[in-house]
């Protein structure tokens, strides 16, 4: 299997508050990796370091081969790093299938045909297709969820980085993402997701890390990881939070 991405002893601080501590972890190309812990553990900042809108103070971030610890975001971008963000950001007044076009065009870098046929693509992955000519401000919860997705797999992404993206959704509204997510896993898309929502998580990653105080506390196979005492005592605290 090839190692798509790399975090070797990434830390990063904010004054007195540390959000990554000596953070290192790999994900082989095609894995759905999930990242639980409290909130201000540090997990938004993980993504934000891995996208590049954040410098680590230390350590290096190697993506598909390549060292990116010192390029840009839109370098990270145009090599294959997409995200979602844990508020969807679509343009409100554009329609879904624009919103799509955007992200093909900015960010997949391709016009015309090309891109429409990619926006089609993924909306039907996606599954919002029949809402294609919908104003992107009148989308359901789920839905807007959706165009989270869709903005982010108009980048052609090869890791895609979710940040809890089930949060707010109703049981049947989050089997149905789990059912989108699973299908654009087994598409080859690898994986990172930041969730509360663990009955979710635990529906598609192969493996889980906790993180707390930016340090990684846990990592492995998810059913071990939950049932170990470390984790339920934090575990429980999501619970209690979410
Ligand atoms: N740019 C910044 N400047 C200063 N402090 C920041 C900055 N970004 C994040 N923080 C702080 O770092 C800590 C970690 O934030 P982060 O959003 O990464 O946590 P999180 O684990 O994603 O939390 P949540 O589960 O609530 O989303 C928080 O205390 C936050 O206030």
């Amino acid at each position: 299997m090839t190692q798509i991405l790399q975090l070797d002893a990434v830390s990063k601080a904010f004054g007195a508050v540390t959000v990554a501590d000596d953070l290192s972890y790999g994900l082989e190309e095609g894995e759905a990796l999930g990242v639980l812990g409290p909130n201000g553990a540090g997990k938004t900042s993980m993504f934000n370091l891995i996208t590049g809108t954040l410098k680590p103070d230390a350590g290096r971030i190697t993506f598909a081969g390549d060292d990116i610890t010192a390029l840009g975001a839109a370098r990270r971008s145009r090599s294959g790093i997409a995200r979602s963000f844990q508020v969807p950001q679509p343009f409100t007044h554009m329609t879904v299938f624009e919103n799509a076009m955007v992200a093909a065009t900015q960010s997949a870098g391709l016009a015309g045909r090309e891109a429409e046929r990619l926006c089609i693509e993924v909306l039907d992955q996606t599954e919002l297709l029949d809402k294609a000519n919908d104003r992107a401000g009148g989308l359901t919860l789920l839905n807007r969820k959706r165009l989270e997705l869709t903005r982010a797999l108009c980048a052609k992404p090869r890791l895609l980085l979710l940040d809890e993206i089930a949060g707010g959704l109703t049981e049947a509204e989050c089997t149905a993402l789990i059912a989108t997510i699973k299908s654009i896993h087994a598409s080859g898309v690898s994986i990172i997701w930041i969730e509360h929502v663990v009955h979710a998580l635990m529906a598609v990653v192969e493996r889980l890390i906790v993180i707390d105080f930016g340090r990684k506390i846990a990592e492995g196979e998810p059913k071990a990881i939950m049932d170990s005492p470390e984790v339920q005592e934090i575990y429980l605290g999501i619970e209690a939070d979410a």
